[in-house]
Order: C-alpha cells, then structure tokens, then sequence
C-alpha cells in the first residue's frame, strides 16, 4: 500500500518532538522552525496540552455537539477572554481549509450577495471554497471551475480597493500572508481595508489561520492594525498540535445561522476541545504573544545583520515570529543546506525561506539558525561563507 503525498519529501525520519526540536531515526537533533507548516507554535508535545489530551483520552474521546460536556464549557471559559474583539461565538472544526469554508458561507447567507474577493499571493486553503480564494493558479487552474465570482485585488495596494462593489458578500484576507511570501499588510492598507469594506456592507474575513494565536506578537494579527474584521479564521497553532480550526463570530452573524446551515462529525470532539483548552491557558500563562514579539524581534536583527553582505537576499520581513527571508534566487538550495545543518525551514512563495518558529527557541537556536542561513545562501550565491 502507498501513501497519498502531495508534498516532496525532506528525506527525513523523525521520531520524537520536543519543544523547538525533533530528532531522526539516528539521533540527530533538529531546530524545528517549519513545525508542521507553523502547528508546533507551542513547541512540540508540550506538557499542559499533552497532560490534557492524556486525561480526556481516559475520559471520552467522542462527542458530537449535540450533547453537553464539561471539557467544552471548560475551553469556553479559557478562549472567553482570547477571543477577538466583538466576537463571542467559536465553531471549531478540524483543518484552517474548514473554517475558510464555514466563513465564505456564513458571508453569502448573512449579505445574500454571491461575489468574494481576495487578494493577490493569498492562501486560503485547498477545497473548492477556499480555493477559489487562493491566488496560486497552479494550485486551482486544475479543478475549475471554482466558485464564482471571485475578484483579486493587489495586496497593500489602497487605490485598488476602489473596485470593491456591494455586490460583494465579504473580503478574506491575510494580515500577514504566509504561503505567498510573509508579507505583512500595511497600516494604511489594512485602515482603508476596513474602512471600504465597511461603507459598503462588505464582510471583512481576517484568515489567521497561520498568523493568529500569537505568534506575531499579538494573539490575533489583525489586532496590530487598530480595525476589527467580522469574521476571524483560525487553525494550525490553536490546538498545541492536534488538530483543530475555529471560525469566531459576532451574535449579529451567529444569530442568523441555524440548524442545517453547516455540520461536521468531527468538529468541536472532546479531544480538540481540551487541546484548545490547554492551549488557550498555555497563551496566557506563559504570555506567548509577549514573548513571540520579543524573540521575533531579536530573531528578525541577527537575520538582517547577518546577511548584510549577501546581495541575493532581497528582504528580510515578517512579524513576531513569522519571518521570512526574501531571495533573488530559488530558495530551495538554501533551506536544503539549513537541513543539512539541522535547521528545519520551509519555503513561501516562489522566493522565500519561512521560519514559522516555536515560541520556545532560545537565542542559542537564533545563532544556530542564522549560521545555518548564512551558509545556505552562501551555497546559493555559489560561494563560501566568510
Ligand atoms: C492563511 C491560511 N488559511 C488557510 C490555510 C489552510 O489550512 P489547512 O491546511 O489546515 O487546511 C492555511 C494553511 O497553510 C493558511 O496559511
């Protein structure tokens, strides 16, 4: 029997993670900053949400919504005070490409109208809904037609955001787009997003799918740009590695949702309940957001420091502990060499290497990372580093 793949191999064989690490099959240690495409964000296995799952697993391990359960009053609780502002409602479901959908859908039955745009370099997801919205034509030129109408728009271009029509049900978009190269809105594009949107009765979707729950230095990203979206998609980190997504909602969109509207089997289990739980008090014991601002900043000096003298090496960006390394050349050879040096990365866009670090690296892990990097892009420049 053969697995299914549709990712290239990395020719390695983990098997054990622990906080920022994983090792192999020969003992060798690696600094995990691709973390599972960012899942890792509170380090590997780590202990509350381990010690959690263990205790729900003694417990019930199967649930649908349609009962009552502790452990689900329990993470209400703990997300209560996480959650983004206005938004008092959380479906959960189990992948980010899940939540992308219920989003889109709750925008056409909230507005009645049919039209989405997104934006250029965006990443949403893989199944039909959320990738219509996925820029990539690679990624959706084989399974059209897509829905429709779907517009993209130029991301940070504030002009264009002059198309948007009221035909249009709702905007989703990154505050930091990931898969497209870890760029950050700006300030002024993310202001006049909101502002546009806003007069003409257009649902605005912040994706956080990737940059939420705190790994770019706040818990959600779009909170660095003084604008609340209506609809706020999570995933990845928010369930300290088990699988779970969220769609949060404010009463006025909840309310006009109802029975039939949308359904999982899977969606809002015990065990993804006491995984956010354990999460969310994870977030704000150990101030995560505080610290992924902190480390992100030191992380994103010693990169740009370091590369000073490497011309390839267009931009180095990010936000908190998303950061990515922008190249003139094809990064592939670069995070090959961060491989080979025990450093795991993984690429955005068709230029970029992506450090979607754990928020427990240390600065010793930085200094290994950027020796790492430095003699990656010397390889790809073609020569040695100094
Ligand atoms: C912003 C964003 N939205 C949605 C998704 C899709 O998430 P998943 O792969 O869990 O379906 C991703 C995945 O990388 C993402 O980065």
């Amino acid at each position: 029997m053969k697995l299914v793949t549709f990712y290239g191999s990395r020719g390695l064989r983990i098997v054990r993670g622990e906080g920022q690490y994983v090792w192999d099959d020969h003992g060798e240690k690696y600094l995990d900053l691709h973390s599972g495409h960012g899942v890792a964000f509170l380090g590997h296995r780590n202990p509350k949400v381990v010690e959690h799952l263990k205790r729900q697993l003694d417990n019930i391990m199967t649930l649908t919504t349609a009962f009552d359960i502790d452990v689900r009053d329990e993470m209400l609780r703990e997300i209560d005070v996480l959650k983004p502002d206005g938004m008092d409602n959380i479906f959960l479901l189990n992948s980010g490409t899940e939540a992308v959908e219920l989003s889109l859908k709750a925008a056409r039955k909230i507005t009645g109208r049919k039209k989405f745009v997104a934006f250029k370099n965006s990443f949403h997801g893989r199944t039909m809904g959320s990738l219509s919205v996925t820029w990539n034509k690679k990624y959706r030129d084989p399974f059209e037609p897509l829905i429709s109408p779907i517009e993209f728009l130029d991301f940070n271009d504030i002009d264009g955001l002059k198309k948007l029509d009221n035909s249009t049900a709702a905007v989703i978009f990154e505050p930091v787009q990931g898969e497209g190269g870890v760029i950050p809105a700006t300030q002024e594009f993310a202001k006049a997003l909101r502002e546009e949107t806003e007069k003409k009765g257009i649902l605005l979707i912040s994706d956080e799918v990737q940059s939420g729950f705190g790994r770019t230095g706040k818990v959600w990203a779009y909170q660095h740009f003084s604008i609340k979206p209506d609809i706020l998609t999570a995933g990845k980190a928010i369930g300290g590695g088990f699988p779970v997504s969220a769609v949060f909602l404010p009463d006025h969109i909840a309310e006009k949702l109802g029975e039939g509207d949308h359904g999982t089997t899977y969606g809002g289990n015990p065990m993804a309940l006491a995984a956010v739980k354990a999460a969310s008090e994870v977030l704000k014991e150990e101030k995560v957001p505080e610290q992924a601002a902190i480390k992100g900043n030191t992380f994103i000096k010693m990169i740009k420091e370091a590369l000073v003298d490497f011309r390839s090496v267009r931009e180095v960006r990010g936000l908190g502990l998303m950061i990515g390394v922008d190249l003139r050349l094809n990064p592939g050879t670069t995070i090959k060499v961060l491989q080979d040096n025990r450093v795991l990365s993984l690429k955005a866009g068709l230029s970029t290497v992506r450090f979607l670090s754990p928020y427990v690296i240390s600065n010793q892990d930085m200094e290994w990372a950027v020796d790492a990097l430095r003699k990656g892009i010397a390889e790809t420049e073609g020569k040695k580093a100094s």
